[in-house]
Order: structure tokens, then sequence, then C-alpha cells
């Protein structure tokens, strides 16, 4: 089941609709209870200090601690004056069970610190209306000064949920479980370089009532898996998907080339290199045709592929070539060269735009830092703004569709590096060639690519090359196809 990716609106949407059900108050035992059980197995012995905030995110926290208590362990909390009738309800359960909370003070804050073996940060999660103020920034500057592990609730106290930036002191966690969906400062850095290892807590909501209220989600593997094509015995290679690579010039060839192994090694049948420069010829099995004018050949061809990619070291004559062959309305995908902003409507809905935050600045007209702050509202205002699909590359990539937003999953740190874009361009490409809607393509080759990265890391370690991810397609794609029954898809039966 996809995960959410809420915002504090959305989670304000999610919790006014429990709370109409019901069942806000069982949310937030779920909550206490999942903490609990995560606190447990992040310190298994010693002594856990609470700290609770006066909101919602406070009343999780000490119904953890009552929930610790339940496992035998000895707790603490420190706690500011409930606001939230849910957290002053909890407070007075925690009290019945023989926990008094004390007040959040500089000086008991200072004590408790001294002998904790962990403490679970309740202070704030989705409430923030940043910056923080003096007071909590004060118990946040003192709990990072001590040397206690921390988990977060939610989200750790200070982040701006919806903001891959950090301004001012957050708190650093070293776990954090997020409840009903994950929040976009746990999925991009460097906000999420301070949430530690994220886990989402199971709220036993009723099923898709998170989804509803979700900006963005996060598809399983298992999900992604019956989106690739199946090819039966008799396929060859004419129906396996003809793919063009529009790309080089004169010191980027290179990128051309790179592109053309993504699309082989992602299944296409016959790889065609279309450049004007002398692109090398990295694999015999790719077809590299030089032309002298390639807006002419393009006019003059009657061939057509089943896809192409655009762009790739393509020079300066790149929006001129896209502009040609996004009228012949063939499944597209426009990279690096051929992402200028003056090609915005001219897309259709097989396209896939791929840009890099740098690229995508370009295209909205933005600095990068714009882009990268929010990347899942600069990926939607791409997709308006140009039509058919976007893929915002990064860790993770976000995909922009008529349909809503995906952010992907995985991938490799090692991936930083020249040409990743290059393969994954030519990847897609071979999967539109192989009949997937462009939206499914997008998925797919994005979750293909950062497996293919994953597999690629255990194998070489930390500094990974193009040619090594594309080289792991073919097992990412089989790894991708053991989450789903094997039986509808007889081709590939794996064991
Ligand atoms: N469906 C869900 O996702 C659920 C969420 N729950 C919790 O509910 C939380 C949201 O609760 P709330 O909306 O009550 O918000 P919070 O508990 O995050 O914080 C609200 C409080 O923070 C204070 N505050 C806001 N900005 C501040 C600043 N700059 N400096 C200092 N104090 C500041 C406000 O006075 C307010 O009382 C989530 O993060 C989560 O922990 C759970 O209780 C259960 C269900």
């Amino acid at each position: 089941m996809s995960e959410a990716v809420l915002s504090p609106a959305d989670v304000r949407a999610l919790d006014a609709e429990l709370d109409r059900a019901g069942l806000l108050e069982l949310a937030m035992e779920e909550a206490g209870r999942a903490v609990a059980d995560a606190a447990h197995a992040c310190a298994p012995a010693g002594r856990i200090l609470l700290l609770a905030g006066n909101g919602a995110n406070g009343g999780d926290a000490l119904v953890a601690a009552r929930h610790l208590l339940a496992l035998g362990r000895e707790v603490r909390v420190l706690a500011l004056p409930s606001k939230h009738p849910l957290t002053r309800r909890n407070r007075r359960r925690l009290g019945k069970v023989g926990v008094a909370a004390t007040p959040l003070t500089p000086a008991h804050l200072r004590r408790e610190l001294r002998d904790a073996a962990l403490v679970v940060d309740g202070l704030l999660g989705t409430g923030l209306t940043p910056p923080l103020r003096p007071a909590l920034a004060e118990v946040v500057a003192g709990v990072n000064a001590a040397s206690v592990p921390v988990l977060a609730i939610d989200l750790p106290t200070g982040l701006d949920a919806l903001s891959s930036e950090v301004t001012g002191e957050p708190l650093r966690a070293d776990w954090t479980v997020t409840l009903s969906g994950f929040k976009p400062a746990l999925l991009f850095g460097p906000a999420a370089h301070l949430a530690g290892e994220v886990t989402l807590a199971d709220l036993r909501l009723p099923p898709g009532w998170a989804g509803r209220h979700a900006l963005a989600t996060r598809p399983t593997p298992a999900e992604v898996a019956p989106l690739l094509p199946v090819r039966y015995a008799d396929a060859h290679k004419g129906t396996a998907g003809r793919v063009w690579v529009l790309g080089g010039h004169p010191g980027t060839a290179g990128a051309a080339a790179l592109a053309g192994v993504g699309a082989l090694r992602a299944g296409a049948g016959l790889v065609t290199v279309h450049s004007a420069a002398e692109v090398p010829l990295v694999m015999p099995e790719l077809m590299i045709r030089r032309h002298t004018d390639l807006h002419g050949f393009l006019q003059a061809t009657d061939e057509r592929p089943d896809a192409l990619c655009v762009g790739m070291g393509l020079g300066p004559d790149a929006p001129a070539l896209a502009r040609q062959v996004l009228g012949w309305r063939l499944p597209t995908v426009l990279d690096a060269d051929a992402l200028q902003p003056e090609l915005a409507g001219a897309g259709h809905d097989a396209c896939l735009w791929t840009p890099h935050p740098g690229e995508a600045a370009r295209l909205l007209g933005v600095s990068t830092p714009d882009v990268t702050r929010d990347p899942i509202a600069a990926a939607k205002a791409l997709q308006e703004r140009f039509g058919g699909v976007v893929v915002l590359k990064g860790g993770p990539s976000t995909i922009a569709h008529a349909g809503g937003i995906w952010v992907s999953r995985g991938g490799h740190p090692g991936m930083a590096s020249a040409g990743m874009g290059d393969t994954l361009s030519g990847l897609l490409a071979a999967l539109l060639g192989q009949g997937l809607s462009a939206p499914d393509a997008a998925l797919a080759g994005v979750t293909l690519h950062a497996r293919a990265g994953e597999l690629a890391g255990a194998k070489h370690g930390y500094g990974l090359t193009a040619t090594d991810v594309s080289a792991e397609l073919g097992a990412a794609w089989l790894t991708l196809l053991r989450k789903i029954d094997r039986a509808s898809n007889p081709f590939f039966k794996v064991v």
C-alpha cells in the first residue's frame, strides 16, 4: 500500500475527519503505542525521558509514557502546560498510573538529561509556526548539546514539515516515528538529515484515509512491479521497442551513448543514436548514425521510432530539435539541453520531462534552492506549465503527472555522478517504447534506476558510474518482479 506524504494542512484535514468519526483519540493511542515500542527497541535498558509540548504531539508523548510503563520501563516526563483536550486527558491518565509530569524548565531538563538513556521528543510536530520561540529553542539546544540519543515523534521539533530547508537549530534525532504519512521534511535533505532513521507508524486508520488527504504518495515496489512490460517468448527486436536517442555534441557525445546503453539494458529491441557528433561506440549493439544536418534528417525522414529521448549532450540546437520531434507526438523523453523554458506549452501527454533541480530552476525561472526547498511544489508547477509527466530527479525523485504526485523510494548516494541522468533517459525511453504510458514509465523507470543503483552500490561501494548502474538494470528488474505473482508474467520465470 502506498505511503502518504502529508503537509500540515493535510494532517489537520485528516485529524478533523478522524475527530468527526470519533477516531482521533484512538489514533493518538496508536501513535503513542508505536512510539513506545520504538523507544523500547532503540534503548532496551535505562531511563527514558519524554518531553511533551502543549499540542497533540505532546499528547502522543504522554500516551507513549503510559505504554512504556506497561512495558516495565522507567520513565520521566517533562511537559509544558497542555492546551489540547486529548493531551490534557492523557496527562490525567498518566497521573492515574503513577507518573506525574514535571514542568519543562531548563533546570529540570539539565537534571533529567544526566541519566537518560533516550529522549523522546514530543515537543512539537506539524503544528510548528516557524521560527521556534526562544523558550523552546533553549530546550532544543539543551537536548542537542547532551549526548543522549533522541527519538522524535512525527518529526523533529523545529523542522518545518513542508520544507527541506533547515532554519535555526532544530532538534537532531537519531530516529523518527512519523504518523499517518511522511512529511516532506523527512524525505528531502538537508532537513531529512536531522530526522535519523524514519519509520511510519501504523495508526490503524480506516484504509485509504491518510491517502485521501495526501500531497503525494510513495508507491511500494509491489505496486510498481505490475507496471513492467510483459514479454513473451515470441518477442523479437522489432516488437521490443525501437528507440531513438537524439543527443551528443562535440565534447558531450558520451551522454548520448550512455542513454543508448540505458535503453538497451532496459530491454529496447533496437536503439539508434542520432547525433551530429562522433559518438563513442561503448557497446557494439548500439546503432550510431552521424548526421551533418540533424534538422534536415528529421525533416526529411519518414522513419519513426516507437519512442525517443532527446537532449543528452545535444548542445545549443536542442530546443529546436526537441520542438521538431515533439510535433511527431510520439512518446518522448526530454532531458538535459532539451529542458528549456521556451518549450513550455509544446509538450503532450506522452512526454516525460526529466530535470535535475538546476534544470528545473531554469525551466521555472527561479533559483535552485527555490526548487530544492519544496521539490513537490516545484514538480507540480513544472507539470502544470510543461504538461505530460515531470520527473524531478533527486534522492528521492518526485514524479508529477496529471493524476497526482509520487515520491520515489530507494537509490544510493553513489548515484550522484555524471551520466546517471543520461542512463535514466534511455531507460525511460525504452519503457515508453515497450508500451508503458508516460506516468507508468516514469514510476517504473525511476524505481528500476534506484534499485539498480542499490545493486551497483552493493558491488562497487561508494563511487558509482552510470555504466555500473546500467549493468544492474536487468537484476533490478528481476528483484522488482519477485514482488508480484510471477504466474501473471510468464516470460520472466524467476526463482
Ligand atoms: N493523524 C495524525 O497524523 C495524528 C497526529 N498526531 C499528532 O498531532 C501533531 C499535530 O498536533 P498539533 O496540531 O496540536 O500541533 P503540535 O503538537 O505540533 O504543536 C502545536 C503547539 O505548538 C505551539 N507552537 C507552534 N509554533 C511554535 C513555535 N514557533 N514555538 C513554540 N511553540 C510553538 C503552539 O502553541 C501549539 O500549541 C502531529 O505532529 C502528531 O504528533 C497524533 O496525535 C495522532 C494523529
